[in-house]
């Protein structure tokens, strides 16, 4: 494949959103191809799994499931959209991607990140990112954050405990040690403009 994947990854409130957009429209000002997609969803069938998965009705979810409809969401989103578009040699800037189910499903649930591996591996097959960026923040700092904003809806996830949340901050930086050929660390509690700098100069180093 001759594109590009990048995946962005953080906890609650992070600010991948918003520095993703603005990183967007700066590579698209240089007319370079891009594609910005997130997961859950990025297209039809993988948003009406998200919804099932972030509707705060569905208590009775069991952490199984959850980890299941994720991998499920992730496989057609890749099939779809992110593979072709590699393929055509296009930048994908994915929000979130199988870091999220190691951190979220694999330590935070406790199902452990060696089996949420193992259906991620059978859902991805082999498609990894050349590069992750892991926006860090402590999850009181990005929940309060989530909470202040008006215009986002909270979601059966974000409704989990504090310890659940500090558990998925713990797992990714676990993570980011453990993949440092792939994972970059960026501090997402400074000002919105030095994320978006730190953030982009990342990527700047890989579209070399
Ligand atoms: N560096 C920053 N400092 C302070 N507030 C920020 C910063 N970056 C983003 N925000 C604000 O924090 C809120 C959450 O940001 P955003 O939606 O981009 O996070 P996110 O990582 O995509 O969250 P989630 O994955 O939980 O949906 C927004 O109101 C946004 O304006
Ligand atoms: C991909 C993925 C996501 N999650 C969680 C993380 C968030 O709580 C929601 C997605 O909401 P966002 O506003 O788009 O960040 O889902 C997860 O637990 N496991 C995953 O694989």
């Amino acid at each position: 494949m001759s594109g590009l994947f990048i995946t962005i990854e953080g906890p609650e409130g992070a600010g991948k959103t918003t520095v993703l957009d603005r990183i967007v429209k700066e590579l698209e000002r240089r007319k370079l191809p891009i594609i910005q997609t997130r997961e859950p969803g990025g297209i039809a069938i993988a948003e009406q799994i998200r919804s099932v998965i972030l509707n705060k009705e569905n208590t009775a979810m069991d952490a199984r499931t959850e980890a299941l409809l994720y991998a499920a969401a992730r496989r057609q989103h890749l099939v779809e959209k992110v593979i072709p578009a590699l393929q055509a040699g296009a930048i994908v800037l994915c929000d979130r991607f199988v870091d999220s189910s190691l951190a979220y499903q694999g330590e935070a649930r406790g199902l452990g990140m060696h089996e949420v591996g193992s259906i991620n591996d059978f859902a991805i097959d082999g498609v990894m990112p050349s590069l992750t960026l892991l926006f860090d923040v402590r999850p009181e700092v990005g929940l309060a954050r989530i909470h202040q904003h008006d215009g986002r809806e909270v979601n059966r996830l974000d409704l989990e405990d504090l310890s659940f949340h500090e558990k998925v901050r713990k797992a990714y930086l676990k993570l980011a040690e453990a993949n440092k050929n792939r994972m970059v660390i960026i501090d997402a509690e400074q000002e919105e403009e030095r994320v978006f700098q730190d953030a982009l100069a990342e990527i700047e180093k890989v579209l070399g």
